[in-house]
């Protein structure tokens, strides 16, 4: 199928198929568990929010091709694909503008309940929950699905669905005035990404579904052949159809269609540029203090004052700190002429940030079992699953070991400073 090529607009059960058929089951158990000794303290989860409708900009493209098409089949010659999407209804109105679908809210209920079955001793009764999210209705909605997901016998104080707006931490790309400036509203910074739409992988694929809707090749480009398959994915996402519109793509051009949603990805928010992931130190920083703040509580016997923090953001919001951490990094970076060569990428994005995608860090207290054994101890999961640490390969870390692979960015990367804006008025991209 063409449903594992969608990019950021998969669904998270391709990341975890166990969940088609048992949504709330934790699938296969994780190797290099932590003994017995060791009891969480904190658990902090970066989220992105789960399923959602089209943006309204691709829900007006949308419009247009079917527009379009239908103007076709009022025409003479009979066109099969052509009739049978004109015939399809186009139900997404622009007022939808991405926020959360029914679907949505069912990812992030079904994975609070698989977090708290995977946490016990962290998601008791009366433990302190603190969750933000980013302004966007579609976070502020998925927060309030995950905390509705947690279920009336667990107090987290009240009935209020209290969830804290944190734009400076869920969107500090918006906040950060050089890559503002150098890359989101700058054309030039997608230069691959444009020559990638005009290059021969997808011209060919221009050409196949121009042929196969009897439309001049003329009539459309990238950006409308891009529309009709992340129609294709919507449907499958919102609906759980398979909509006429996959039958235009063979599983070559979803790989083509893939690698151009994985160069916007990869030169906005991922290595492209370095301010991509450095705008997203705040964040990484924040982390730690939180994880430090519960380290020094654990050791003065006190309560820990906030053993589960849990923040909904964006696809730009994980993908940027994942690149920070240097996570999912290829030798060669991604070009508009070397698709070839990176049919076996790291980085591909439908398997890193898919709707909920979900990164956690746990922080974990060990009895000393001897005398070598680290007091403090953690675990990173990227989509339910560990991930391994860089320095070490293992998917459990001391807490110092941690902090001493992340020193330089713990010291050195400040937002404010990262984020100025160059005196001299640069936009050439290899300046950036
Ligand atoms: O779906 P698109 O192409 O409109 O792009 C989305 C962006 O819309 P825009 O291009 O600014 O109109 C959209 O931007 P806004 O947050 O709406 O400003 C998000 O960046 C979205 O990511 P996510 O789904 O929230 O994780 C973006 O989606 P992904 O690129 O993460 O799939």
């Amino acid at each position: 199928g063409l449903s594992g090529y969608f990019g950021t607009k998969s669904r998270y059960e391709e990341v975890n198929p166990h969940l088609v058929s048992d949504p709330l089951s934790l699938g296969p158990a994780a190797g290099g568990s932590l003994p017995s000794s060791c009891t969480p303290l904190q658990l902090r989860a970066v989220l992105r929010h789960g399923t959602r409708y089209p943006t309204a900009g691709q829900i007006r493209r949308l419009g247009e091709l079917h527009a379009r098409l239908l103007r076709r089949a009022a025409g003479a010659a009979a066109c099969p694909a052509a009739a049978a999407l004109a015939d399809w209804p186009m139900w997404y109105e622009e007022s939808l503008d991405g926020r959360l679908a029914p679907q949505g809210r069912r990812d992030m209920e079904q994975l609070a309940r698989r977090m708290a079955a995977r946490f016990p001793a962290l998601f008791a009764a009366r433990r302190r929950l603190a969750l933000a999210s980013s302004s966007k209705h579609r976070c502020l909605q998925s927060g309030a699905a995950f905390r509705r997901g947690l279920g009336p016998t667990l107090d987290f104080g009240g009935d209020e669905v209290e969830v804290e707006v944190n734009d400076s931490l869920m969107r500090f790309f918006d906040h950060c005035a050089k890559f503002v400036a150098l890359v989101e509203e700058n054309d030039a910074a997608m230069c691959q990404v444009n020559a990638f739409k005009e290059g021969p992988e997808m011209k060919k694929v221009l050409e196949k579904v121009a042929s196969a809707l009897c439309l001049p090749v003329e009539e459309l480009n990238a950006d409308l052949v891009q529309v009709a398959f992340l129609t294709c994915s919507y449907e499958l996402a919102i609906k759980n159809v398979t909509s006429p519109w996959c039958s235009l793509f063979s599983e070559e051009d979803a790989k083509v269609l893939e690698y151009l949603n994985d160069l916007k990805q990869y030169w906005k928010r991922g290595y492209g540029y370095d301010i991509n992931s450095r705008s997203s130190c705040i964040l990484f920083q924040d982390i730690f203090q939180h994880l430090d703040k519960a380290v020094e509580e654990s050791k003065s016997s006190k309560p820990i004052s906030s053993p589960l923090i849990v923040q909904v953001g964006h696809a730009e919001t994980l993908q940027p700190l994942l690149a920070l951490m240097g996570y999912f990094k290829d030798d060669e970076p991604l070009l508009a002429d070397n698709y070839a060569r990176h049919a076996q990428r790291k980085f591909r994005s439908g398997r890193i940030v898919p709707y909920a995608a979900n990164l956690v860090f746990v922080l974990y207290h060990c009895d000393h079992v001897n005398a070598s054994q680290e007091e403090y101890q953690v675990q990173l999961l990227l989509n339910e699953k560990p991930l391994s640490f860089h320095h070490s390969n293992e998917t459990t870390s001391t807490y110092t070991g941690l902090k001493d692979y992340y020193k330089d960015i713990l010291e050195n990367c400040h937002f404010k400073e990262e984020c100025q804006l160059p005196k001299v008025n640069i936009t050439a991209v290899d300046e950036l």
